[in-house]
């Protein structure tokens, strides 16, 4: 049996603040720079999910990539988009919302939605230059 990779692409826009409420004010803007900045800075993301999986000798198909958009979209996207993340997602009130920490919770979050163990890679592009990876592990 073949296994093939399949992967949907996703754009969100939203703000952030890079902060560690374990450091000093002082420590804070030495380790994060303009990043610290009260007041946030935006980002355009491209999120990359990847799926692993035979493919279903029916429908020709490891996952209907329609599927893989609605799990996108509900589980990561509605609730990060157009938000500031510190701020408006609960969860990045806790977490520093850095692009490793965004990876490892959008794996959870899609890993909960898709099921069947089929997750295998989510990419995420904070700008051209910079992109976290996580598989799991
Ligand atoms: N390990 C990490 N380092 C940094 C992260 C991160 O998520 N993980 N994030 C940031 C900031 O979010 C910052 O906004 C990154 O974007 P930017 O400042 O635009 O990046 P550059 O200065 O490198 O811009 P280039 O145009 O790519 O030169 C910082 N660090
Ligand atoms: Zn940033």
């Amino acid at each position: 049996m073949a296994v093939v990779y399949l992967t949907r692409r996703a754009n969100f826009s939203s703000a952030h603040r890079l902060h560690s409420p374990e450091l000093s004010a002082e420590e804070n803007r030495i380790i994060f720079g303009k990043c610290n900045n009260p007041n946030g800075h935006g980002h355009n993301y491209t999120l990359e999910v990847t799926v692993r999986g035979e493919i279903n000798p029916v429908t020709g198909m490891v996952l209907n990539l329609t599927e893989l958009k609605k799990a996108m979209e509900e589980a990561v996207i509605d609730e990060v988009d157009h938000k500031h993340l510190n701020l408006d997602v609960p969860i990045f009130r806790e977490i520093n919302p850095t692009a490793e920490n965004m990876v490892v919770v959008f794996w959870k979050l899609l890993e909960q939605r898709l099921k069947g163990g089929i997750l295998h890679e989510v990419k995420l592009w904070e700008t051209e230059n910079n992109v976290a990876v996580y598989r799991g592990e």
